[in-house]
């Protein structure tokens, strides 16, 4: 199994955000995670990312428990996540933004910087090629150069892609990547997940745009306050009862 959770648990308090759910992230497909607001899609990101710890359960990815990794030491082992509003260095360029994420896979420390070691030069140009490479892998070639405060949002959702891309990883998760975009510009982020998965990064994805997540999505899980209520593909998920009941009836078409 490439990335499962078993009984996942996260109480805040009372508030049970995410009750026992067990998932396994199919690798090398699209998966999304969907449910009403509040139903518990970002702590469960939030669990299996290292950003929050569960009050219960486990997150086993290629066979290894990763429940109580840090944040870093998961992102380290090839899981990246991506944030629904990405905090970028608005007075810096786009490429300096992205060059920050590579830094996870380089060693050189304070007396490297303080001493401009050959191994901080080397690690330098290396985080620096991978940021260019990965900004033309999400098309921002031509905006590399200009303040990352001056772009449009949908770029800053490419951005959001390409600062998940530079860690190098084999999963990413990423929060409402289309949230704010229209409808032709969701249609480009849709294909750049798909380009994604094609390059070898399987994607795991909240979205409340149903109509793309149908689309685009190798499998689906329905949470409900914190529920796993259904899982499949999108067609199962489509004629589940109970998700027609919980979420689908309301806003389908959204
Ligand atoms: N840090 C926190 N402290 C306390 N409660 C929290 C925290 N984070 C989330 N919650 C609660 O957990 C529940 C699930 O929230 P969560 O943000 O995971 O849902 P969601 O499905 O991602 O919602 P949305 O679609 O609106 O982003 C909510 O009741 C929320 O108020």
């Amino acid at each position: 199994m490439f990335l499962e959770t078993k009984n996942l648990t996260k109480r805040f308090g009372g508030n049970t955000a995410v009750n026992n759910v067990d998932f396994a992230i199919e690798q090398g497909k699209i998966n999304a995670i969907i449910g009403p607001n509040g139903a518990g899609k970002s702590t469960f990101f939030n669990l299996i990312s290292g950003f929050h710890p569960p009050t219960s359960g486990q997150v086993i990815f290629k066979g290894k428990d990763i429940t109580k990794l840090p944040s870093n030491k998961i992102a380290e082992l090839g899981v990246a996540r991506t944030f629904q509003t990405t905090n970028l260095f608005d007075q810096a360029t786009v490429l300096d933004n992205v060059i920050v994420g590579h830094r996870l896979r380089t060693k050189s420390n304070l007396f490297d910087a303080i001493l401009r070691t050959k191994r901080l030069k080397q690690e330098e140009k290396q985080c620096k090629d991978k940021a260019i490479e990965v900004l033309e892998f999400v098309g921002l070639t031509d905006v590399a150069y200009k303040l990352a405060g001056s772009l449009s949002q949908e770029e800053k959702k490419r951005v959001a892609f390409a600062l998940g891309l530079a860690t190098d990883p084999e999963i990413i998760f990423l929060d409402e990547p289309a949230a704010g975009v229209n409808p032709d510009e969701t249609e480009g982020l849709a294909l750049l997940m798909q380009k994604m998965v094609k390059s070898g990064v399987t994607v795991c994805l909240i979205e409340h745009k149903m109509s793309m997540i149908m689309k685009l999505a190798d499998k689906i899980m329905v949470l409900n306050y914190g529920e796993k209520i259904a899982e499949g593909t999108p067609e199962q998920i489509k004629n589940n009862d109970a998700v027609i009941k919980a979420y689908l009836g309301g806003s389908a078409s959204a």
